[in-house]
């Protein structure tokens, strides 16, 4: 193998520069599986025995809280282990005795909590209230919707709410604005591009043309409905007809609206019309007008929309703003901005962080936020009269970042691969980059294949692109399993083709093979090879060692469910968490919120929780009983004895939010109606149960939603709507023994003997929604806003201006991210990795891309096993009666 020596010989010699080189800063381009860790604390240790730093002068950033806990845990342990094998008396022993005492004094976690600590020091210069609070995401989220409702309150009571009814003559709404609003307010840190001078585009252009199409083709469409029905064209242009006669077309808004029915393919059955030679004309003639006139006119009327859209948001952003700095309520973004505000702001207090703090390292350094690379470089500058980040150079051996830009996949959080590259050319001028390649983690026949499908991804070694990283061989030195001795390398398993290619098919069928394998894999037919002390052993596998990955996390519970029926717990990460009994609870909560309201009380008694049949309502009724909280029938029959059962059991739930905190009657009335166990006892009950446990563990981390009804039910609305703010939780969450199930960005510097790549459905061909540059001074914004068109796409529906062009350069950076988030999936398996298809229509599976690669790779065998029998309940409105019982 060409240089495969010297490539080993110059990762070691990295590997001894990061330990002896202390005086010289390093960005360190480390490769999946390089040990990451390990190399900041062999650096961090070699600075504490050298005496060049004493441990309460570290600050370690890492990507997240996890991470840091990692590396705490394991600096920690090899300071212990050092000491453990320092000499008594030596000079190191005290060194190192120090250093753990010192170990509560260092700084390892978030750049967040970090850059709170600069604050909480330095409020003063920061301008903040000493006594600010962070906010996390989900509070964040909170607030904002909270400051956008009072905004538009605000413009109501000051008569300046004519600004929306001028929006909403361009076919815009409330919830544009407010899209539009949630939009700029991600990126207060950039100026959002704006073209004011957008001039309205007339109309008239789609009235000349359209109106005389449509009526002329109208002539050739027959008078009945043809045999197989009319075709797309047809039917649009009668729909057309009807909007023609119907609405006011002197109003531009219904010509816009009429104009996009005409946005799409529309086929012509020629032998549908009355004239196939002139139906062939009209398909070409509106498809010609389509690409000509049609969305041209629409690019210009999003263009036009674009500025009065972010022109309302804006000044609503920083009503947001101004919010939280009132309150005192710092939200991540905050902490960065505020934190590098005040090291820009005040040479002093540069110096003096940069003193307190004068070994950094940095983790994860490809996908963190592009202003952490300002604060970066302002801690660590050499000029203390220098604010701008771009002109400073680190001092010496003040900075030490380990990334990996094969690895970058957050771009959609702002990690930004042209500051990436910005900083590595400075670190080049003054320090050193190093690489690591040696891989600890595969086996051999998987970095072989991980190199042979990435070679041609990535960019040619060495060139640094503003889109992709360069390819850097991975160097693996784990042997494959003797022969017999474990199943391992790379092999694929196909979905068979599914009626209509129906997602939620291909997606069971997997489940179901990847769940048979397991099962068959751990009935210990497949053998893990481990290396212990140095000595290579095997063992049977068992469920901890696998780790299922999906691209998107709609079907994770699905692949839980399907394990669980074979008997094997899950722990899954990412999925949503919006079950039955979370709406069913939010049902109730909301009637206890207003037990006047009966709507909300019908489908509470037709739901989940008491599953009352229509027949035993109507008997109900018409025994003179009245579905309300406030009567009850005295002489019920025996068939709706039932609802009065229900509707006793709903008043004592009533006293009991009358009486008690909110979060004390909630809890109750989960116990009350047995929800837990009933939960545990469904299909995918694990998962079900950990996540009615965590719910109660989220309410009760939400003071105001803890003590007051009314917060608790809009609390868990909020949950509900935004799938985002609270994740599904098995029961047997953080247990070590079980099957790991979780989307690919979850699974970030993970591992595990066996990889699935799964659920090879649901990829879909999403367009750029916006552009930062930030190689210019403020950064620059290119922000569009869109809208749902169905359950399943959404459309643009303003743009600034040369969009068409930006977008196809963020599309450049969105595929070159696809590329990169394959590397991640494909690297972290360590003996076997088994990759889902659906052969039948790669462009909805999200692997599909590895399908060239994957040739030549063997099918795996499915050994068809026997699924575990349980009990279970079968319908959940089963329960109710249980209850009623
Ligand atoms: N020097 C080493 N010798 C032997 N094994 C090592 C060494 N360093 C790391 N490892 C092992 O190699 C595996 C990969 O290490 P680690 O997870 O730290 O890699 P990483 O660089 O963070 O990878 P990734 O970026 O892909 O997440 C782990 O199982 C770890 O225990």
């Amino acid at each position: 193998m060409i240089n495969e020596q010297v490539l080993l010989q110059e990762d070691l010699k990295a590997r001894e520069r990061i330990e002896r080189n202390l005086d010289t800063t390093f960005l360190v381009e480390a490769g999946a599986g390089s040990g990451k860790t390990k190399s900041i604390v062999d650096r961090m240790i070699a600075l504490v025995k050298t005496e060049k730093a004493e441990v309460r002068d570290i600050a370690a950033i890492t990507f997240t809280n996890k991470a840091a806990s990692e590396l705490m845990g394991r600096f920690r342990m090899r300071l212990e282990s050092e000491l453990a094998g320092a000499e008594e008396a030596s000079p190191v022993r005290a060194l190192l005795k120090k250093a753990i005492q010192q170990v509560p004094e260092s700084y390892i976690g978030t750049i967040h909590a970090f850059c709170g600590r600069l604050l909480r020091e330095r409020p003063i210069e920061a301008k903040l209230d000493p006594s600010f609070q962070e906010m996390d995401p989900q509070e964040d989220r909170e607030f904002r919707d909270k400051c956008w409702d009072d905004y538009l309150e605000k413009l109501r009571t000051n008569g300046e709410d004519s600004r929306i009814d001028e929006l909403l003559e361009m076919e815009i709404n409330i919830d544009d604005l407010k899209a539009a609003y949630n939009r700029a307010a991600q990126y207060e840190d950039v100026a959002i591009m704006i073209d004011e001078a957008a001039i309205r585009p007339d109309l008239d252009i789609i009235r000349y043309s359209l109106f005389p199409m449509v009526e002329e083709a109208a002539l050739f469409i027959p008078s009945v409905v043809p045999e197989k029905d009319w075709d797309d064209l047809q039917r649009t242009i009668l729909a057309a007809k009807r909007y023609l006669r119907s609405m006011n077309m002197a109003d531009d808004l219904n010509v816009l609206a009429l104009a996009k029915l005409f946005d799409r393919a529309l086929n012509v059955t020629q032998k549908r019309w009355t004239d196939k030679n002139q139906a062939k004309l009209f398909k070409e003639q509106f498809q010609d007008w389509r690409i000509t006139t049609l969305q041209p006119f629409l690019q210009r009327w999003r263009e036009y929309v674009h500025p009065k859209l972010i022109g309302f948001a804006l000044p609503a952003v920083e009503f947001y703003r101004s919010r939280r700095m009132e309150a005192g309520k710092l939200n991540f973004q905050d902490l960065l901005m505020k934190a590098t505000e005040l090291l820009r702001g005040y040479p002093e207090v540069r110096a003096y962080f940069g003193r307190r703090y004068s070994h950094l390292f940095v983790d994860e350094f490809q996908d963190t936020d592009p202003i952490q690379a300002e604060m970066m470089l302002l801690l660590t500058g050499d000029d203390p009269a220098e604010s701008n980040w771009r002109k400073q150079q680190p001092r010496p051996g003040s900075v030490f970042i380990v990334g990996d830009p094969k690895q970058s996949i957050y771009r959609f959080r702002r990690a930004d691969i042209s500051t990436y590259n910005f900083v590595k050319k400075r670190i080049e001028q003054c320090g050193g980059v190093l690489q690591l390649t040696r891989n600890f983690r595969s086996v051999k026949s998987i970095g072989d294949y991980v190199n042979y499908a990435f070679e041609s991804k990535f960019s040619p070694p060495g060139q640094l692109s503003d889109t992709q990283a360069p390819y850097v061989r991975m160097l693996t030195t784990q042997a494959n399993p003797r022969e017999n001795a474990g199943l391992h390398g790379i092999y694929t398993m196909a979905v068979p083709k599914q009626a209509f290619d129906r997602f939620d098919d291909i997606a069971r069928f997997d489940a179901e093979q990847a769940a048979q394998f397991v099962a068959w894999a751990c009935g210990d037919k497949v053998s893990i090879q481990e290396v212990v002390e140095g000595k290579t052993t095997t063992r049977p596998a068992r469920p901890g060692d696998f780790l299922i990955l999906l691209k998107r996390k709609e079907y994770i519970d699905l692949y839980a469910e399907l394990l669980e029926r074979y008997g094997f717990p899950s722990d899954t990460a990412g999925s949503l968490a919006v079950f039955e009994e979370t709406k069913a609870l939010y049902q109730l909560a909301m009637v206890l919120c207003d037990p006047t309201d009966r709507i909300p009380l019908l489908a509470v008694l037709r739901g989940m929780l008491f599953g009352i049949s229509d027949d035993a309502l109507y008997h109900y009724r018409n025994a003179g009983g009245n579905i309300s909280l406030y009567s009850s029938l005295e002489c019920a029959s025996d068939k709706s004895a039932v609802v009065d059962q229900a509707l006793d059991k709903i008043r004592q739930y009533a006293k009991w939010v009358r009486e008690l905190p909110a979060l004390s009657a909630f809890s109750k009335i989960v116990i009350d109606h047995g929800l837990i166990p009933a939960a545990a006892v469904s299909e995918s009950g694990a998962i079900r149960c950990g996540t009615l446990m965590k719910l109660l563990e989220v309410l009760q981390s939400d003071t105001e939603a803890a003590n007051e009804w009314l917060a608790l039910t809009k609390k868990l609305g909020a949950l509900m709507k935004d799938a985002e703010s609270m994740e599904a939780a098995s029961i047997f969450a953080g247990k070590a023994d079980t099957v790991r199930i979780m989307n690919l960005h979850k699974a970030k510097g993970l591992e595990a003997p066996i990889v699935i790549l799964a659920c090879p459905c649901g990829e879909d061909d999403h367009d750029a929604q916006e552009h930062i540059d930030r190689m210019v001074e403020p950064p620059v914004g290119y922000v569009t806003i869109s809208k749902p068109k169905n359950a399943y796409q959404s459309e643009i529906i303003a743009q600034p201006a040369g969009w068409n062009g930006i977008s196809e350069k963020e599309r450049e950076y969105m595929n070159a991210e696809e590329e990169r988030l394959l590397y991640v999936a494909t690297t972290r398996a360590k003996q076997l990795l088994i990759v889902s298809q659906y052969p039948s229509r790669p462009a909805i599976d999200p692997w599909s891309k590895l399908a060239v690669s994957l040739q030549h790779q063997p099918e795996l065998d499915i050994v068809v096993v026997d699924q575990v029998r349980r009990e279970k309940i079968d319908a959940p409105s089963d329960i109710g009666s249980h209850i009623a019982e």
